[in-house]
């Protein structure tokens, strides 16, 4: 059995569906702090509970053989992260080092861990990888690299076994349209600007348009959701057929895109027109994050399929299908 955990929430619940559909048994643990039980496939077990509580923690690993542990529970909002740093410090370092010390009391010593491209912070070079200098501008990609660095301790010490994988932007939503991203509130830029469209707010802020980039702002690569769950899939079959790994991979697409790129995008394959609002800045961004996912591609053998989009008319079906997200399944 795979433990999931951070599985009702975006990327975990797309992740768990396509683990389940490649016939392994998933339960999902879950504080539904940000999640929804909703987004869980039916087919887990869906454990409603706090990673950093020991007892469900012993409980679950005595019940079930327990093989690997993914694990994408955590707060992951930049801006929140520079206005609340403990809550980020504390859910995501804090709680992640019990869940580690759990799975080695219980002997589970094969771990997934959703890193990200945070954690390099403002690089000088195009295309980001693997071995750039990590310099985290925000909390919390400090929190993410902390746990980097507390996994390859404990790798050292205690034998984990371990993929991080350093994930772009995520984006997009299950080609089925029957899951997608729906955070309250809102902060991603991609589902922001598609409920504008939809009338649920009178315009799209944009934050910052002098930064260092042709058309002033920020430049992200955006990556299918759907391709993140094949790269897990990929890196649990490499993990599960190894004594012992420590590895870090990058995930995106190789291509950045910039805000006014993403909001002319979703215009076109909406047909609508937004109405910018220039806002200042949002502390801790990064003005240009673009990954060189060749590590990941030369050995494990990963592609992405899908572009932006692909993303965005993903999203675009997802949100015309829920307008109020989970509220009203
Ligand atoms: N969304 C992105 O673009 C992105 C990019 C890079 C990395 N990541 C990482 O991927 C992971 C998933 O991100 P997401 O976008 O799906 O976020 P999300 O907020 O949708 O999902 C996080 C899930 O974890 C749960 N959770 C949080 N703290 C918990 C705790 N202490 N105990 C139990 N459950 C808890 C939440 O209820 C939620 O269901 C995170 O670790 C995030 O840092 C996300
Ligand atoms: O309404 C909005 C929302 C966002 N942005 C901007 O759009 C860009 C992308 O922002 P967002 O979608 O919030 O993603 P990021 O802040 O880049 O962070 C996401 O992507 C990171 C990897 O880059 C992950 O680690 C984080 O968990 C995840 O939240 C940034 O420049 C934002 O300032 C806007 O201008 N308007």
């Amino acid at each position: 059995m795979i433990l999931v955990t951070g599985g009702a929430g975006y990327i975990g619940s797309h992740v768990t569906r396509e683990l389940i559909n490649q016939g392994y048994k998933v339960i999902v643990l879950d504080n539904l702090s940000t999640g929804h039980q909703s987004a869980v496939d039916g087919r887990a077990v869906f454990k409603l509970g706090d990673i950093s509580d020991r007892q469900i923690l012993d409980d679950l690993f005595n019940q079930y053989d327990i093989e690997a542990v993914m694990h994408f529970a955590a707060n992951c909002l930049v801006g929140e992260s520079v206005q609340n740093p403990l809550k980020y410090y504390d859910n995501n370092v804090g709680k992640t080092t019990r869940l580690i010390q759990s799975m080695i009391k219980h002997k589970v010593n094969r771990l997934i861990f959703s890193s990200t491209c945070a954690i390099y912070g403002e690089p000088e070079q195009d295309l980001i990888t693997e071995q750039l200098p990590k310099n985290p501008i925000n909390p919390y990609g400090r929190s993410k690299l902390m746990i980097e660095t507390i996994l390859n301790d404990t790798s050292n010490s205690d034998g984990l076994s371990y993929i991080s994988l350093r994930y772009f932007n995520a984006a997009g939503a299950h080609f089925s349209s029957e899951i997608g991203e729906d955070h309250d509130p809102e902060t991603h830029l991609i589902p922001n600007i598609l409920r504008h469209l939809q009338g649920a707010t009178e315009e799209i802020d944009v934050f910052g348009n002098d930064y260092d980039t042709p058309d002033g702002t920020c430049i992200r690569d955006y990556i299918h959701v759907q391709d993140l769950s094949k790269a897990h899939i990929l890196a649990l079959k490499y993990l599960l057929s190894q004594p012992k790994i420590g590895l870090q991979y990058n995930l995106g697409n190789g291509e950045g895109h910039s805000i006014k790129e993403v909001i002319s995008e979703c215009e076109r394959i909406t047909n609508k027109r937004a109405k910018v609002n220039y806002a200042p800045k949002r502390p801790g961004d990064p003005p240009i994050l673009v990954a060189s996912s060749s590590k990941i591609v030369n050995e494990l053998g990963w592609v992405p399929d899908y572009t932006l989009t692909d993303i965005v008319r993903s999203a675009w079906k997802w949100h015309l299908k829920h307008p109020h997200g989970y509220e009203s399944f």
